[in-house]
């Protein structure tokens, strides 16, 4: 099967179609993601069906979660090379992305593969998430948050939360076996001002894997004092 056909099977079985466009747009990231990782290091995942399977088709089945939908103003945290926001870009054409990371090289690469596949309405941040979080133009100003393979959920939360706005949500892209980690977040998730609302199985299609994806809404304002300085919430995760 090559990349396309991956990609058209795949998305059916999560429940999207995806138009000839889309499909096009995201096997050019892909070749654009092998190309540059020869130069950067963008991904340890290097063979063709891998990548499709476990970055593309694991990235789009974040459409799973309600929240995400055209017209919502969306940062992605820790995003690396583009995952999940750039997939999910090129479904929900419509939505505000924001592409959030702390290593200048994969901004770059980003930058490219925006501007190569025609993405619009995507703005680039290099930082940490914990500066942003405290910088009013980007404090709860997102209708969601995504993150993937980023940290362990306690950490994570206080990288994210600070970012929705309330009634907002975050939404953590898990692997397997999540439970013991959503139980060590529960504290933290409160004390940031959300509250876990559905935790949603997906089995990746053309493997054995299946994935979580965590949902938590905003329901009060961050204290100001979160997140705390750069370092922090991985050293001393909240508990
Ligand atoms: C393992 S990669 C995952 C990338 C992508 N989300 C994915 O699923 O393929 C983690 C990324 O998070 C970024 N990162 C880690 N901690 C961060 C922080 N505090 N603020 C911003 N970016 C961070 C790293 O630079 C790296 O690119």
């Amino acid at each position: 099967m090559n990349s396309m056909d991956i990609l058209k099977e795949g998305s059916k079985a999560l429940g999207i179609e995806l138009t000839e466009q889309q499909g096009q747009q995201l096997v050019k990231y892909k070749e654009l993601l092998l190309e540059w990782n020869e130069k950067i290091n963008l991904t340890a995942i290097t063979e063709e069906k891998d990548v499709m399977i476990k970055h593309f088709l694991d990235s789009l089945s974040c459409v799973k979660a309600s929240p995400l939908k055209n017209e919502v103003k969306i940062i992605d945290v820790g995003t690396g090379a583009g995952f999940p926001g750039i997939p999910l870009k090129v479904y929900y054409t419509d939505i505000q992305l924001t592409l959030l990371d702390s290593l200048n090289k994969r901004i770059h690469f980003l930058q490219a593969v925006c501007e190569t596949l025609g993405l619009k309405s995507v703005e680039f941040l290099h930082g940490r998430a914990e500066d942003y979080g405290n910088n009013k133009n980007y404090r709860e100003r997102y209708d969601v948050a995504v993150a993937r393979a980023v940290a362990e959920l306690n950490s994570l939360a206080e990288y994210c939360i600070p970012f929705v706005k309330i009634g907002g949500f975050f939404i953590a892209q898990k692997g397997p076996n999540i439970e013991e980690e959503m139980k060590r977040a529960e504290k933290a998730i409160e004390i940031l001002g959300g509250k876990i609302v559905e935790k949603i199985d997906i089995p990746l299609p053309f493997s054995e894997i299946t994935h979580n994806i965590v949902i938590i809404k905003k329901i009060k304002q961050t204290p100001t004092k979160y997140p705390r300085k750069a370092g922090t919430p991985t050293k001393n995760p909240l508990l």
